[in-house]
């Protein structure tokens, strides 16, 4: 699609892997995350996400997305960044993240929250 359309397949420097499905005519879209790490020794499941990024012409798009971990870990992580198309037309996602795990009482908010950054490349 355009540069930086966030629709298919990306990696970033972990090895997780990123499904954007579509985004519609505002810049909504959905799709799976499939995290290559976790904290939880449950078995990693793909995970659904929703987001929403700007549609720019220049290619160089903001754009922010939640992911539920809802299958394997009580946890949710929050990714914001901006898709910077290279010369040579190939599109690298720089992002942010806050991860949040659920934490059995008010005593342990404090720790609840890491934070943390990740690139992603176009997979396909
Ligand atoms: O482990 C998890 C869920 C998976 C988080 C993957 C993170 S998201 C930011 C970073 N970028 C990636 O591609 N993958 C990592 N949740 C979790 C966290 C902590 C605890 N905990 O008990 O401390 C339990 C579950």
């Amino acid at each position: 699609g355009k540069p930086c359309d966030l629709t298919g397949w990306w990696e970033n420097d972990l090895g997780s892997k990123m499904h954007v499905l579509e985004v519609d005519s505002e810049g909504n879209f959905s799709g799976e995350y499939h995290t290559a790490v976790s904290s939880t020794d449950k078995p990693i499941q793909p995970s659904p996400l929703v987001g929403s990024q700007h549609l720019d012409k220049d290619g160089q798009c903001t754009f922010g997305f939640t992911v539920n971990w809802k299958k394997f870990s009580d946890s949710t992580a929050v990714f914001v960044g901006q898709c910077f198309s290279g010369d040579n037309g190939n599109e690298v996602l720089h992002t942010s993240w806050l991860l949040r795990e659920k934490v059995d009482s008010l005593t342990s908010d404090w720790k609840a929250t890491r934070t943390g950054h990740n690139t992603f490349i176009r997979t396909s």
